[in-house]
């Protein structure tokens, strides 16, 4: 099965409320994709749409290149964690995990091998209901990896995570990607997705504001913008001016230049025998990048609740 997830002209109301309006993008194999936005923009409803528990009002969801709903033994195509706290509490960790295994024909063998993957082993014959909630988040993911799925579609898992379990998810979820699976992360910390995902939909008022490579989107945040070290300041204003950058000063002997990149930067002082210690370009990170694209989203919301 193909590991994708497609999501195509999703709309979807809850009396007043538009959830989703033309939500469209694809999920590809081999990749982590963060599907961040802000409070409301319809992140959880397209999840629930795509697993069959929200029916759209148009538009179409299919993983693997079919509905859910079409999926036979559907734990084997997508494996899911939408709602860490939905469990039985009296249940053991591992009763819970047979309980499902058991549900869609999947041996105990491998209840126990993802168990030891989710990193539950010596939690494994607790009540559940006693688990923090990161420890309820492992459990969803050894849930959704049941079926050994080539899709993984995650809601929040960095939720009550403490920094020793941030860092195994992004682990984990690199790791998912490496094999060839397709794997979507929701997320409202950009922190959490820096150094994870490799592509970002971000998403607003129900439908996709960007749809870009992290990367991509990092460099449009960052611009032509170059911190420079020199002791030979007035001459180093004068001479980048002349060469059309805008130049203010930040510190005793730092500069900060907009409008040209770092190469040219170093042309002009070096054409001009200028010394310098430093030339850095500015790096946005991700969090910037996406307040930048998200500014909007939110200010819309915040009038609405004027
Ligand atoms: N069952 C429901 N009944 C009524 N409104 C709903 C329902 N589910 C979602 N909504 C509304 O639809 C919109 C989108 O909600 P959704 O939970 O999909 O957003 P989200 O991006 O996941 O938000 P968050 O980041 O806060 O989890 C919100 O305005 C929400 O209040």
């Amino acid at each position: 099965m193909e590991a994708t997830i497609e999501v195509a002209g999703l709309r979807k109301r809850f009396g007043a409320t538009t959830a989703l309006d033309g939500m469209s993008f694809t999920v590809g194999a081999g990749q982590v994709t963060g599907f961040v936005g802000p409070n409301g923009a319809g992140k959880s409803t397209t999840m629930r749409v795509v697993l069959g528990l929200d029916a759209a009002d148009a538009g179409h969801a299919h993983v693997g290149g079919r509905p859910y709903r079409e999926l036979r033994k559907p734990l084997a195509h997508v494996g899911s964690l939408l709602d860490a706290g939905a469990l039985q509490p009296s249940r053991s960790a591992r009763n819970h995990l047979l309980w499902l295994a058991h549900s869609q024909g999947f041996p105990a063998t491998r209840v126990d091998e993802v168990i030891e993957i989710s990193g539950l082993a010596s939690v494994a014959r607790r009540r559940a209901g006693g688990f923090s909630l990161g420890m309820r988040q492992r459990l969803g993911i050894a849930a959704a990896l049941l079926g050994d799925p080539p899709v993984l579609m995650l809601d929040e898992p960095f939720n009550g995570m403490d920094p020793e379990g941030i860092v195994w998810m992004r682990t984990f979820l690199r790791q998912k990607a490496r094999e060839g699976r397709a794997v979507l992360v929701s997320s409202h910390l950009m922190s959490e997705l820096q150094d994870t995902a490799d592509h970002l939909v971000v998403v607003g008022r129900g439908r996709v504001i960007a749809d870009t490579t992290v990367a991509d989107l990092i460099t449009a945040a960052s611009g032509d913008r170059v911190t420079l070290r020199t002791t030979a300041r007035t001459p180093a204003m004068t001479a980048l001016a002349g060469a059309g950058a805008t130049v203010a000063t930040t510190g005793s002997d730092t500069l900060t230049v907009d409008g040209l990149p770092a190469a040219s930067v170093i042309t002009v002082l070096n054409e001009n025998a200028i010394a310098f210690t430093e030339v850095s370009a500015h790096r946005a990170s991700l969090e910037e990048a996406y307040m930048e694209l998200t500014r909007e989203a939110v200010e819309f919301r915040a009038g609405e609740q004027a």
